[in-house]
C-alpha cells in the first residue's frame, strides 16, 4: 500500500501498470472511511490487478460551506482500515493538485440532477462530475466502484461517462448498514448519542414502507413515510420521493414503472443523512 500525493507521480505509476497489461480498479472517497467504503475497496481488490483508492474532500461539490468545514477528516485511521484490504495505491492529493486552476465546466444531466439531491444541493452534482471526471482522467480505471447509498450520484456518473465517451465500467455496490439498519455514512460520526439512537428510525420506516407499498397509493405512502419519521423529534424529512430508477422521473402510480426506488434525505440536527430502498412491487 503506497501513498501518493502528486498527480504526475500516480499517472506514471499507473501507466507502468497498464503497459504490463494490468487492470485498474478505482474507489473514489472523501475519507472518514467506514465498512461501506471498505466493501468497495474489497470488491475492487478482488476483481482487478491493481486497486487505487482516492481520499479527497472535493470542495466544488459542497453547496454549504459549514458542511465542508465540518466534514470529518481521519486520515491516520483511514490508512489503518485500508491496510486490511491491501489496495495498491492510496491517492491523497491537495486541492491545488486537482484544481491547479478553477474548473468552470458545466455538465448537462437533464432531469438526473434536477430532482432530489440535485434540487436540494444546487451545484452538487456538477462538482461531483468535475472531480470524478478529473480523477478518471488521472487514474484511467477499467472499473470504478460506487455505493448505492448515493443512488442518484451513480445515475449522474453513468451519464457523465457516456457523454464523455469514457471506457470505464461503473460498478454499483450494495448499501452497508449498521446493526440497527442505519446506512453507514461518514457524517454519522457528527451525530450526538441521542441523535444516533433515533437515526435508525429512517431505515426502519423505509423497510416498513416497502411492505406497505401495495396497500397504499404512492401519495398516501409518501405521506405516511414523512409523517412517521417527522413524529420523531430528532428527525426532519427534507424530501422523500419514489422515482423510476433509470430516468429518476417521479412516480405517481405504482403501475408507471417496474423499477422504483424510494429516496430520502433527513435532517438530524445539523447533519443531513440520505438513504434509499427499492420497491419490488
Ligand atoms: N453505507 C454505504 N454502503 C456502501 N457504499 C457506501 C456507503 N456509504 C458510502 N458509500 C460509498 O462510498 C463512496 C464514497 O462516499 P463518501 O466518501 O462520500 O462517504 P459517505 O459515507 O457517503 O459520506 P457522506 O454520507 O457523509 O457523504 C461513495 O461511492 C458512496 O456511495
Ligand atoms: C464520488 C466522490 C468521492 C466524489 O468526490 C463523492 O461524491 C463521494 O464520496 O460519494
Ligand atoms: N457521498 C456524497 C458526497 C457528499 O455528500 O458530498
Amino acid at each position: 500500500m503506497e501513498i501518493v500525493k502528486l498527480v504526475a507521480e500516480i499517472k506514471s505509476k499507473i501507466s507502468k501498470f497498464k503497459s504490463e497489461g494490468k487492470t485498474i480498479g478505482f474507489v473514489p472517497t472523501m475519507g472518514a472511511l467506514h465498512q461501506g467504503h471498505l466493501s468497495l475497496a474489497d470488491a475492487s481488490v478482488k476483481n482487478n490487478d491493481i486497486t487505487v483508492v482516492s481520499i479527497f474532500v472535493n470542495p466544488t461539490q459542497f453547496n454549504n460551506p459549514e458542511d465542508l468545514s465540518s466534514y470529518p477528516r481521519t486520515i491516520e485511521n483511514d490508512l489503518e482500515k485500508l491496510s486490511v484490504y491491501k489496495p495498491d495505491l492510496i491517492f491523497i492529493p491537495d486541492v491545488s493538485e486537482i484544481y491547479p486552476e478553477q474548473d468552470t465546466r458545466i455538465f448537462e444531466f437533464g432531469l438526473l440532477d434536477k430532482v432530489m439531491e440535485g434540487k436540494n444541493r444546487p451545484g452538487h452534482f456538477n462538482g461531483v462530475a468535475q472531480v470524478v471526471s478529473k480523477l478518471f482522467d488521472i487514474v484511467s480505471p477499467n472499473n470504478a466502484y460506487f455505493g448505492q447509498k448515493d443512488f442518484q450520484q451513480i445515475a449522474v456518473i453513468k451519464q457523465m461517462t457516456k457523454d464523455l465517451k469514457l471506457s470505464v465500467n461503473i460498478v454499483s455496490c450494495p448499501i452497508i448498514r449498521e446493526k440497527d439498519g442505519l446506512a453507514m455514512s461518514s457524517r454519522n460520526v457528527l451525530l450526538t448519542e441521542e441523535q444516533r439512537k433515533n437515526a435508525c428510525k429512517i431505515s426502519e420506516t423505509l423497510f416498513k414502507a416497502r411492505n406497505l407499498a401495495p396497500e397504499l397509493s404512492v401519495s398516501q405512502l409518501k405521506e405516511w413515510v414523512v409523517d412517521e419519521i417527522n413524529k420523531n423529534i430528532y428527525l426532519s424529512v427534507e424530501y422523500f420521493e419514489i422515482v423510476n430508477d433509470t430516468t429518476l422521473e417521479v412516480i405517481k402510480d405504482w403501475n408507471e414503472s417496474n423499477n422504483k426506488i424510494g429516496c430520502i434525505t433527513v435532517q438530524v440536527g445539523k447533519t443531513r443523512l440520505i438513504d434509499n430502498v427499492t420497491f419490488k412491487y
